[in-house]
Parts: structure tokens; sequence; C-alpha cells
């Protein structure tokens, strides 16, 4: 389809002998957020891996928004529009919520070294950090110490970040790990705001927040997608329900 963002087409990723990605073929369409599960093991973090540009497929083609990325670093690929959230450990403890994410930008526009100017007065940086932090609804937090927030808000820090570099695309690894319900229920809240600007590709343990997310799942087992639909056919699917959900949890 001509407006697919991110298009995944027929990845394979060997290690040894283990096919680690089997034929995986994907598409993510403005507007939406596609869910990635499976099993542990099943193969996600190697394909987001490759999606990120930190693994190579061994064969197969990876198109943003039009433009083959499949040999493109890491750095490249995000120029071109591919963002993916920073882990909570990559934040600066000490330093502000608002410098934490002009550092983000600062370092995806290749001016980590720009010696003299003060990055709080940058206003290429704090712009883009504020309009970030905003749709993150974290205004009232953007000149707190990171080592002040909840977990939760550590999260949107994080999303805040990617955001911050104007993606085209999000990747999302497990967003609502370690959050307690509440801060489950509030992620889930922005991220569904948020997919209408930036579409998503999530991946995602907690299946409530899946299938009130996804608009569609992917459903990945020993490195192959066996099923991909709406939340509705994924529950309804036997083969998935059998490999990974389990008959109590649907
Ligand atoms: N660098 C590597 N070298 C060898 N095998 C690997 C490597 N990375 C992953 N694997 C194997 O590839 C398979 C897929 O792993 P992967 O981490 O992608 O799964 P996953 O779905 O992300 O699992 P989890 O939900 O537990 O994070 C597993 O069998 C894993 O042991």
């Amino acid at each position: 389809m001509s407006d697919t963002v991110l298009e995944l087409i027929d990845l394979n990723k060997r290690f040894g002998a283990l096919q680690a990605t089997r034929d995986v073929s994907l598409n993510l369409y403005p507007g939406e957020i596609h869910a990635l599960i499976g099993p542990n093991g099943a193969g996600k973090s190697t394909l987001i891996g490759q999606i990120a540009g930190s693994l190579k497929p061994d064969s197969g083609r990876i198109v943003l928004a039009g433009q083959e990325i499949t040999s493109l670093s890491v750095a490249q690929r995000a120029r071109l529009g591919l963002g993916r959230s920073f882990q909570v450990s990559s934040l600066a403890e000490p330093l502000s919520v608002k410098r934490n994410v002009m550092i983000a930008v600062q370092a995806l526009q290749g001016h980590s070294f720009r010696f003299w100017k003060p990055v709080q007065r940058d206003e290429s940086l704090l712009v883009p950090a504020l309009e970030a932090l905003e749709r993150m609804a974290l205004t009232h937090r953007a000149d707190t110490q990171v080592a002040e927030l909840s977990h939760g808000e550590r999260r949107q820090v994080e999303v805040a970040c990617a955001l911050a570099l104007k993606p085209r695309v999000l990747l999302l690894d497990e967003p609502m790990a370690g959050l307690g319900p509440e801060g489950t229920a509030h992620l889930t809240e922005l991220l569904e705001a948020l997919k209408h600007e930036v579409p998503i590709l999530l991946i995602e343990h907690d299946m409530d927040a899946v299938f009130r997310l996804a608009d569609r799942i992917s459903v990945l087992v020993a490195g192959g997608v066996i099923a991909q639909g709406d939340s509705a056919a994924i529950r309804a699917n036997p083969q998935v329900r059998e490999a990974y959900l389990g008959e109590a949890t649907c």
C-alpha cells in the first residue's frame, strides 16, 4: 500500500542454526498502533534490532516512508525518522527533565560535541523539547530533576526524548514494563492520543494494554508471524490461543 510508513518485507535472520526471524513481513500505517506480541524467545527483540539497525538481516528489506533503509546505520535511520524510545537507564538523573530531552535532540542533530553554546539557551533544542514534553503531559515537570520522577514519569520522558526528534514512526519496546495499573492506564491514554501524530510499532507483554491499544496485532512464534489482525481476530484465532495466549487468558 502506498501510504505505508514502515514496511518489513520477508526479513530473515539466523544465529547459527537458530532461525530467529523467519520471512517476516509487516506494515505500519499512518494513525495506527501495530502491536508485536509473542512468547519469550519468539524473536521480537531480534526483529526490533533489525528495524532499528543494530542487527543486519540475512535477507529481506525494510522501507521507511518509501525509502529503503535496510543497509543504513542506526543514526542514519534515526535521522530519516525512525524513533525509538530511550531506555530509562540512559536518562541523566541529576539533570532536569527538560535538559534530558534537549540532550536527546542535540545528540540526533550530531552536535554532541558542540562547544561553548550552553544547551539551556539553545532554542533549536528547547522548542522541540518543550513540545514533546507537552505531548507526554509533562510540562509541569520540565524543570524537575529526573531523579525525583516516578517510574511512570520516567517512561513518559523516554517517549518524549524520542518524540522530540520528530519521528515518522515510533518503536516502543515494552513501555509498560514495571508500571503499576495507574501508570499503565496513564501511558495507555497518552499513546492512544499520540498514534494520530506518529504511528507506533509496539512490543508489549501487558496483554490488557495490547488489546486496548492495538489497531492491529502480529503474533510472532519461533521467528515467524503466525497471525495478523485486530484484537478480536487475534483473541479468537485458535492457533494463537494454542501457541501463545493459552485458553485461560482469552
Ligand atoms: N545474539 C544472539 N546470538 C544467538 N542467539 C540469539 C541472539 N539474540 C537472540 N538470540 C536467540 O534468538 C531467539 C529470539 O530471541 P529474542 O530475544 O529476539 O526473542 P524475544 O521475543 O525478544 O524474547 P523476550 O520476550 O524473552 O525478550 C532466542 O532463541 C534467543 O536465544
